[in-house]
């Protein structure tokens, strides 16, 4: 019997199996993801590169619970997310999984502070102390910009604000795309570091798609996407 939970601790942050995703559009099919599996183990980072079309925000998705895979299946720290009805997915995805996409995640009329503070809300962690908070802008940054809402905020800033979110709710696995795209190579350097520090207690785990080079090189593993496929 499947329960849907295989024992946290020992489990990998990301086990993803045999992950098919099609589009049909009329006549059209595109197989986006032709049997994609991979694992990122407690305290790793893992990064993926691909050609554009080559199926990686159709991968992020699937692996957010954002999308459903046609068949394989996505486990994230034991417990599986795919194949469950969407208000399912999106209560995993709040609990477990900080999310890092292309599209944005903050709320225009809310400050930093409480964009971090719904996060945490939402992920059932109520009343967190604002020292926590400040711990969480200090090592993005932002530390100064708490009270700061999205459009007061620079590029540069807008980016880390955005990662501060996302990692609000102590996630099991971080999906990103891009994290590091719009920073410059020092605020590049200090993301790159603190993405790596979230593996250091052997906990967690990062999976993120990137075309920089100081990301690929910091990262422990490096797979590739071509054509809906997997290469390591
Ligand atoms: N909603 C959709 N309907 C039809 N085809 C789609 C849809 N979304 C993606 N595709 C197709 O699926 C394939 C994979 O797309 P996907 O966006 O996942 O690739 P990608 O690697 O993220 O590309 P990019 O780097 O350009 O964002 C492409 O051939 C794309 O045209």
């Amino acid at each position: 019997m499947d329960v849907g939970t295989v024992s946290a601790g020992t489990a990998p942050a990301l086990d993803a199996r045999e992950l098919y995703r099609f589009y049909r559009a009329g006549e059209e099919e595109t197989l986006a993801l032709r049997g994609v599996s991979l694992t990122v183990a407690p305290g790793e980072l893992v990064a993926v590169v691909g050609p554009s079309g080559s199926g990686k925000s159709t991968l992020l998705a699937c692996l957010a619970g954002l999308d459903e895979p046609a068949g394989g299946s996505v486990r994230i720290a034991g417990e599986r997310i795919s194949h469950r009805p969407e208000a399912e997915r999106a209560g995993i995805r709040a609990r477990r999984i900080g999310i890092l996409l292309q599209t944005e995640n903050l709320i225009a009329h809310l400050d930093v502070a409480r964009n971090i503070r719904l996060a945490r809300t939402a992920a059932g962690r109520h009343g967190t102390p604002a020292q926590d908070i400040d711990v969480l802008l200090d090592q993005v940054g932002l530390l100064g910009r708490a009270h700061a809402l999205p459009r007061e905020l620079a590029g540069g800033e807008v980016a880390r604000a955005a990662l501060a979110v996302a990692l609000a709710n102590d996630p099991d696995l971080l999906l990103a795309d891009e994290p590091t795209g719009e920073l410059d190579g020092s605020t590049e350097h200090r993301i790159l570091e603190l993405l790596r520090a979230r593996g250091s207690d052997g906990r967690r785990g990062v999976l993120l798609v990137t075309h920089s080079t100081a990301v690929l090189a910091g990262a422990d593993r490096v797979l590739t996407l071509r054509d809906g496929r997997l290469r390591a």
